[in-house]
């Protein structure tokens, strides 16, 4: 399904809290010292079909501090998706509520806070590297004289500037997810969903767009909602990993990640890094 980002075009495809970051089965947790930004309680998304009915996701209660990177894991049909759909408002919960700083996901919507990263890259296939980039700035109405200077700083921010004239058949599977992750950050939305994003990719091109995307949100600060089944890539990206079981997608444990930011590569030898590794995974194999 085509899905709309920012209003009137479609740039992708999809498809109360305590202060604590301690860790807790299924809590309502945020990290500690920041102020809210995506807030859900109670929610229940049943979907409604001429078969019957599947309860996706039941009793979801999570909050995410403004700037935080969170990562929901889980096996696949466990609702990952689904939950960032009801997220930015492309789906209305059966119960429960979503708010974004107070307010309904719609108002979020309304106002471009959210920016939209999926498998499939979607470039349109006509435009070079610099106008896909350009593209969303021209729909929102980002001022006319920043957009070429915001488009090209971008571009240089994940080394593509010298492939701003390429069209999109010309560029690597790679070059053309990162020119999708700064597409979604172009008008400086606040807030990133990023649906599996990588999975698409080969190991070695996956860990460099890892390191890009981390370097990128280390100087946008933006609030992350990153949908993965990848633990490594979860924990390596993370402030906290939110693990979900499946029928019904339930959340299993949120699991705050202690590794040290700014984070490299190396990272994923060390102790730590597997130990958090192997916590996920007991979890996602209980
Ligand atoms: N539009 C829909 N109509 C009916 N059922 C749906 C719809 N969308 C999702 N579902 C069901 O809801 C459940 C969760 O699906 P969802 O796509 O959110 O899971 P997921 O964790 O993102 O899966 P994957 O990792 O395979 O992408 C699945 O059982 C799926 O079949």
């Amino acid at each position: 399904m085509a899905i709309s980002a920012v209003s009137g075009i479609s740039i992708g495809t999809p498809a109360a809290s305590d202060s604590s970051a301690a860790s807790a089965p299924g809590g309502v947790e945020r990290a500690a010292g920041t102020q809210p930004c995506i807030n859900v309680q109670n929610l229940e998304l049943t979907f409604f079909t001429g078969n019957g009915q599947t309860t996706a996701l039941q009793d979801i209660n999570l909050s995410i501090g403004e700037g935080e990177f969170v990562a929901l894991l889980g096996p696949t049909g466990c609702g990952k998706s689904s939950m960032l759909r009801v997220v930015s408002d492309l789906l209305k919960p059966t119960a429960g509520t979503v708010t974004i700083r107070g307010k309904p996901p719609s108002v979020a919507r309304q106002a471009n806070d959210f920016g939209f990263v999926f498998q499939e890259p979607a470039l349109l296939p006509w435009r070079t590297a610099l106008d896909n980039v350009r593209l969303p700035l021209e729909v929102v109405g980002f001022p006319a004289d920043q957009r070429q200077s915001r488009c090209e700083e971008l571009l240089e921010s994940v080394n593509l500037l010298k492939f701003k004239d390429a069209y999109p058949h010309e560029l690597s599977g790679g070059m053309k997810q990162r020119i999708a992750i700064i597409r979604a950050l172009s008008w400086r939305p606040s807030i990133l969903l990023m649906d599996e994003p990588f999975s698409a990719l080969d190991e070695i091109t996956k860990g460099q767009l890892q390191e890009d995307l981390l370097e990128l949100w280390e100087s946008e600060r933006k609030t992350v909602l990153f949908v993965t089944h990848n633990i490594s890539e979860a924990v390596y990206l993370a402030d906290r990993v939110v693990v979900l079981s499946s029928h019904p997608g339930r959340i299993r444990r949120i699991l705050p990640v202690e590794l040290p930011r700014p984070r490299a590569e190396n990272i994923r030898e060390t102790m730590e890094f597997l130990r958090h590794v192997r916590e996920a995974r007991e979890e996602l194999t209980v």
